[in-house]
Order: structure tokens, then sequence, then C-alpha cells
């Protein structure tokens, strides 16, 4: 059997994106999704999305890590699908859409996919380190040299040392200036580095704010594939209108046998 599918990308977080709106896909089916997120044997990426029917709003995502198994938000991921539903005339500029950490807004201007995130309260702070779920868990901690920082080793020693199975993404971060910061995040699931991680950067810029490093509300961030902007409105210790901003791009289609 043929699969069509399309491929998209948002700061290299790349994605296959499946059209599941008749329902076809068999999301049991690790094996299939491991595969097409396989970057020799299959088409290549770092998760897969369903595009589906919700009752009520444009549609709704579902999300899978390139391990196979279904996971919590992506945050580039849900920019991408809101470019995806774009290509297939779903929606044009504004979309509402649930995914599995509730309802998303979202818009896209000039070429840019803004989407709203989960609001944040708790955030726990470590000696060295932030943990906070900005629709998946993300450990958020300083470095000096992060462009000579050994990602993958310290990230899966701390994924597995601190998380456990259940785990957690790890976000190192170094300082520019006042709003600007660099992030390079280890994504449980696909068990390496990416080249840019949605959540992850969310995190790190209330993880900044909450900590003092920043005292801005609009932060900038460098992923090593390409640059994401994060606002936010702080209350009584609840970030709120959170979104996340930044280019979500076609790649190509294809037909894959499955
Ligand atoms: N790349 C994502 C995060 C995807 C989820 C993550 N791997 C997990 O399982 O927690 C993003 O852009 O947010």
């Amino acid at each position: 059997m043929k699969l069509t599918f399309y491929k998209f990308q948002g700061t290299g977080n790349d994605f296959v994106m499946v059209d599941n709106r008749q329902n076809l896909f068999d999301k049991k089916d690790t094996k299939l999704i491991a595969f097409l997120c396989d970057r020799r044997f299959g088409v290549g990426a770092d998760g897969l999305i369903l595009l589906e029917n919700e009752d009520g709003l444009d549609f709704k995502m579902v999300y899978f890590n390139s391990d196979g198994n279904e996971s919590t938000m992506c945050g580039n991921g849900g920019r991408c699908l809101v470019s995806f539903a774009n290509y297939l005339g779903i929606i044009e500029n504004s979309a509402s859409f649930n995914a599995i950490d509730g309802l998303h807004k979202a818009s896209i201007k000039e070429g840019l996919v803004s989407l709203q995130m989960k609001n944040v309260s708790e955030i726990k702070e470590k000696p060295n380190a932030v943990f906070l779920d900005t629709g998946s868990p993300h450990h958020v901690q300083l470095v000096a040299n992060l462009k000579d920082f050994n990602v993958k080793k310290e990230g899966a020693r701390l994924r597995y040392g601190v998380y456990g199975e259940k785990g957690s993404n790890i976000n190192f971060v170094e300082q520019i200036d006042a709003v600007n910061f660099s992030v390079r995040t280890y994504e449980r699931g696909v068990e390496d580095e990416t080249l840019s991680c949605g959540t992850g950067v969310t995190a790190a810029a209330i993880a900044m704010h909450k900590t003092a490093k920043t005292a801005g509300n609009e932060i900038y961030i460098k992923a090593l594939g390409g640059d994401l902007t994060i606002r936010f409105d702080v209350e009584d210790g609840v970030y709120s209108n959170v979104f996340l901003t930044g280019p979500a791009k076609f790649v190509f289609k294809g037909e894959i046998d499955v």
C-alpha cells in the first residue's frame, strides 16, 4: 500500500505529516511510525504528526516522536501543522486546534507561524537548573561555551539519570544579552540533539525570566536550526498569553510503500 506524506520543518525540527481526516492511519503501529521517521530506511524526521478532524475546531494534532511512540506537545510540530493545514486549504491565516495539552490558537503572518502555548505556573527551581512543563517536560540549565558543549552525552545522562524512564527533554542555554539566548536541546523520544525544540525554547525563555536572568517578556532564541521568538505576560507567577513564533515550511510531498 502507498502512503501519501508531506514533510515540513520549523527551524530544522522536521516532521512527516499525514492527512488523517479519514482515519485510515493505524496509530498503534509504532514500527511503521519509527520506519517513516528513520533517516536511512524511511522518509526521515524528528517526529510524525497526524492532522485529524475535531468537532468545532479546525483540526486535531496527534504527535509521535521518531521512536514511534505518541508523546506530549510539540511546539515546532504544532507550528508546522498550522502551515500544513494552510497548505491543504483547511485554514487561511488563523487556526484553533486541539492537541494533547488542550486548545491552541495560531496565526500566520509574513511567513511566520505564531502558536499560543499553554499557561505555565508550576516551575521548579533546582540548584543548577529549572524544571517546567510547557506542554512537554523540560529541564533548563545554563552552561558556558554552549557551542562546544556535548549536548548528546550530557543530555542523555540527565534524561535517564535524573528523570528516569518517563524522562524529560534537556535544554542547555547560554545568555547572549538582556533578551537574547542560545539554546540547544536533547529531545526524549528522539534520544538525540535536534536542531530546535519549540516547547524547549519556550521553557528556556520562561525559566530565564523566572530566575531573573532577563526582565524582558519578549525573548529571542537562537537554536541550531534558526531563530524563534517567545512572548508572554506574567502576573502572580503565572505565565499566560505565551506565544512561540518562527518559520514553519513545506519541504516536499511524496508517496512511500508501507
Ligand atoms: N520537538 C518538540 C518536542 C517534542 C516532544 C518531545 N520530544 C517529548 O517527547 O517530550 C517541540 O518542538 O516542542
